[in-house]
């Protein structure tokens, strides 16, 4: 499978968001954050800079999403039964999208706060 073309590979990449989606009810609720985030800059008019940090960070959350996803199917497939590791390893990937979404709620949180002065004037 190594060595095709771009194109091809892109479509794996496409394929394997979409079923992200479809697997994965948390991914819409990001999904659905993301639309919601989006929506929220535009209206208020967020310079360049602040799209580019928070779209940075919905993106870590994305991701985290996508590889926990993965980490766990993988899991699932090689072990079906319970074992103390698997349960470490889905833990820790859970772990990764928490951080992530930590990060995701103090960029919001800063940017909210740069909003405070016009509302208060
Ligand atoms: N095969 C297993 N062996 C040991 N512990 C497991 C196993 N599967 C799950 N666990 C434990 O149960 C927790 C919840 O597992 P589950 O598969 O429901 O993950 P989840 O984070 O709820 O996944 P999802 O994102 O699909 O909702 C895991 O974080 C882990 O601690």
């Amino acid at each position: 499978m190594k060595g095709q073309g771009f194109l091809r590979r892109f479509g794996y990449a496409r394929a394997g968001i979409v079923t992200a989606f479809r697997r994965e009810r948390s991914m819409r609720t990001h999904g659905a954050a993301v639309i919601a985030v989006g929506i929220f800059l535009s209206l208020t008019g967020a310079p360049a800079l602040w799209w580019a940090l928070v779209g940075l960070a919905v993106g870590l959350v994305l991701v985290a999403e996508m590889a926990n996803t993965a980490i766990e199917t993988l899991a699932d497939h090689l072990h079906p039964g319970q074992h103390p590791e698997i349960g470490v390893v889905k833990d820790v990937a859970a772990g990764a999208v928490l951080v992530a979404s930590v990060v995701a709620v103090i960029v919001g949180l800063a940017y909210l706060a740069t909003l405070l002065p016009a509302m208060r004037a």
